[in-house]
């Protein structure tokens, strides 16, 4: 790893010339193979044999990457065939020294070997003396450099201040161009040995703190080893940790679960008794039901409570005021046309009297009338709310009469909580998922025992067509299907989104007439819901649509459930529609004519939901139903209430905007032809809110 280390940094520490690096190697390599630039090897003397072997060794900048990357002092190369100068020059200069060298080397070979000892001693002593006054004030320098954060090892900075310490001397003394070489050479061999010296300590110098580098680095990788080793140690201890707390985790879940199905439990019977003891108080004032025995029948009859008896005694004395006050003004109009009759000292004063008087009666009047209307105000408020007592009466009894009424977990999923309400043939509990945590709305479905064999099937066949049709359905306005399971034998759970706010029925029994705006939103979002439903690859009609079939979540956002009467239109349908072969089911009220088509076969389209909406929007609008609306479902029938319904009247009161009854109007167009489909009503203008 160290040697790694040391690799990359001594690769890194020649980075100054590594763009010339390439074009250096390729002429020292040619140059080592005898392809010399031709001006350079024309000067050159042939070389001897021993000096092509040198010449042939690794050339200094291969020392860099070579696999011995701390050259001993005496393996170092003499500075004049070491030079690893940055410039091309330097390059060549790095060979012709070398051949310079060998060629003194060959003269010198003729002297005698005295004289060219004292030659160089003498020589070397004059350069000693020069190089060491330069080598204290190169030292001094160093010393400055790495006060200063220099790295002295750095090939960057250091080795290139060495260069230019070193180059003046070594090419003054041996570059052939100025012609002094032979004569410096001759003259005193002693600047080569104080080059030797000098690089030896730049390079011990340099070699030192590469060591230090090396060391430093190494225990940098110690520390690092040291912190990985801790990492892991610690990322093994977390992952133990974390499956510690999965397992803990999973131990706890079945606790969790009782205890959120413990606590939920314990909400919805503290709600139980709040709504029987809300009951109760309501039932004191509102009324009760109270049970009457005609011989062996006993039937329930309605008892009204304090409120109205003191409603109707009000409406009595006001009554009696009233009847009190206009005989008074039938005397005084008597007197009057008795006095007129007489002749009295001052008839202008009587007859003011009189004025006076009849004027007190009649302010009397239209105080009590006021307070009468007032009374009148509270006795519908009051059917409203027994209206909503005899509801909640109904639910309590339900709740107490299920089978479902203790707070089961079905499926090992949803706890059942209290009843929402009960339909034809089946119980809505309010439920929550333990899986996915929210609330939702179990649909209870009761088959019953004593119906046949085939009978069960058929429901059963009908509710999972239902769930096939629902489940795929995605949309803000439709009421999600989450799931469905069996129960038992005769009873199976559809599981559904859960609204909270009161449903479109409960919503008008509260307050029979809505404010056009209101009104206009819900309808709008029911178009949106009906919109998706014929954008479908398959298309599918709600044929229920009425209020009882429309909720409302806790925003008050409008949502379309129940699809239990509908229908997939199949691809092959022609323009005019599909069969209709569940004629007689759904609510009259809401159905459009051609439903009631008896000679025929009725085809149907979206074009009924486009009526259903229509009724449902006038029903908003004045607090009733267009046709049939004091009717029963078997009068209507009776009396063929919808198929002569060929026009739309509007009350005069509440006002409603033109654009509104002119919507009213082109959803309940008698004839089913002319009458516009969803996908063409929803452009009216009345449903869009963009701005134009
Ligand atoms: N998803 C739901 N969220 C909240 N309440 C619901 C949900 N579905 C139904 N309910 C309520 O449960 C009650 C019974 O619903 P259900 O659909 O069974 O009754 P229904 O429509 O009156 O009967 P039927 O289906 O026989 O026509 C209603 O008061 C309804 O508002």
């Amino acid at each position: 790893m160290s040697d790694d280390m040391l690799l990359h940094f001594s690769s890194n520490s020649s980075n100054q010339s590594d763009h010339s690096l390439p074009t250096k190697i390729a002429k020292l390599e040619a140059r080592l193979v005898g392809k010399a630039s031709s001006a350079t090897a024309s000067q050159q003397p042939p070389l001897p044999q021993q000096q092509q072997q040198q010449q042939q060794q690794p050339p200094a900048w291969s020392s860099l990457s070579s696999a011995s990357k701390f050259p001993s002092a005496e393996d170092l190369p003499d500075a004049s065939s070491s030079s690893d100068s940055d410039d091309e020059n330097g390059g060549e200069f790095l060979i012709q020294a070398n051949t310079l060298k060998r060629q003194k080397v060959q003269k010198d070979d003729n002297l005698p070997v005295f004289e060219h000892v004292e030659a160089v001693a003498e020589g070397r002593q004059k350069i000693v003396e020069a190089m060491e006054s330069k080598a204290s004030s190169d030292g001094n320098r160093r010393k400055q450099g790495r006060g200063r954060g220099h790295s002295v090892s750095s090939r960057g900075r250091g080795s290139r201040a060495n260069d230019q310490t070193r180059q003046p001397i070594s090419s003054s003394i041996l570059s052939p161009s100025n012609g002094q070489l032979e004569n410096s050479y001759h003259k005193d061999s002693r600047p080569k040995e104080q080059f030797r010296t000098d690089d030896r300590i730049s390079v011990e110098e340099e070699m030192t703190s590469l060591r230090a580098k090396v060391a430093a680095l190494e225990e940098d990788l110690r520390k690092c080893r040291q912190e990985a080793s801790d990492y892991q140690n610690l990322c093994r201890q977390l992952e133990k940790e974390l499956k510690d707390i999965k397992d803990y985790d999973q131990q706890m879940k079945p606790k969790r679960t009782k205890m959120i199905a413990d606590l939920l439990i314990a909400v919805s019977k503290a709600e139980r008794q709040e709504a029987r003891m809300k009951v109760r108080q309501d039932s004191l004032r509102l009324g009760n039901v109270g049970v009457i025995r005609a011989g062996t029948v006993i039937s329930e009859t309605w008892e009204d409570g304090q409120a109205l008896k003191d409603l109707n005694a009000h409406l009595r004395q006001l009554l009696e005021a009233k009847e009190a006050v206009e005989r008074q003004r039938k005397q005084l109009k008597k007197r009057q046309s008795d006095k007129g009759d007489a002749t009295d000292a001052e008839p202008g004063a009587q007859e003011e009297d009189i004025l006076i008087q009849d004027e007190i009666y009649k302010s009397r009047l239209a105080s009590i009338k006021r307070e009468e209307e007032s009374i009148l105000r509270e006795r519908d408020r009051y059917e409203l709310d027994k209206g909503r007592l005899i509801r909640e009466m109904k639910r309590i009894r339900d709740e107490d009469g299920s089978r479902f009424n203790n707070f089961q977990i079905l499926n090992n999923r949803y706890a059942l909580l209290n009843l929402l309400g009960k339909g034809g043939f089946s119980e809505v509990y309010k439920a929550y998922d333990l899986v996915e945590h929210r609330y939702v709305a179990c649909k209870l479905h009761g088959l019953n025992a004593q119906w046949s064999e085939e009978k069960k099937q058929s429901y059963i066949r009908h509710a999972i067509r239902e769930y096939n049709i629902h489940k795929t359905l995605v949309h803000h306005h439709i009421v999600r299907l989450w799931d469905i399971f069996e129960i038992d034998q005769n009873t199976f759970c559809t599981v559904l989104e859960y609204c909270s706010g009161k449903d479109l029925d409960a919503v008008l029994k509260a307050t029979p007439v809505l404010p056009e705006k209101e009104a206009r939103i819900i309808i709008v979002q029911i178009f949106q819901g009906l919109v998706y439903l014929n954008k479908k690859a398959q298309k599918i009609i709600h044929y229920d649509l009425k209020p009882g079939n429309v909720l409302f979540d806790e925003l008050g956002v409008a949502k379309v459930t129940d699809f239990g009467l509908s229908k997939i239109v199949e691809d092959d349908v022609g323009s005019q529609g599909m069969e209709l072969t569940s004629q007689g089911a759904g609510t009259y009220w809401y159905l459009p004519p051609e439903c009631f088509e008896l000679s025929k076969t009725p085809l149907i389209s979206s074009k009924v939901d486009v009526w259903s909406a229509g009724v449902l929007f006038y029903q908003m609008l004045f607090g009733r139903r267009p046709f049939g609306h004091d009717q029963t479902q078997e009068r209507i029938l009776r009396e063929d209430t919808i198929i002569k319904a060929r026009k739309v009247e509007f009350p005069s009161r509440p006002t409603v905007s033109n654009e509104a009854k002119d919507l009213i109007r082109r959803c309940l167009t008698y004839n089913q032809s002319e009458r516009p489909d969803v996908l063409t009503i929803a452009q009216d203008p009345y449903l869009t809110y963009s701005k134009k």
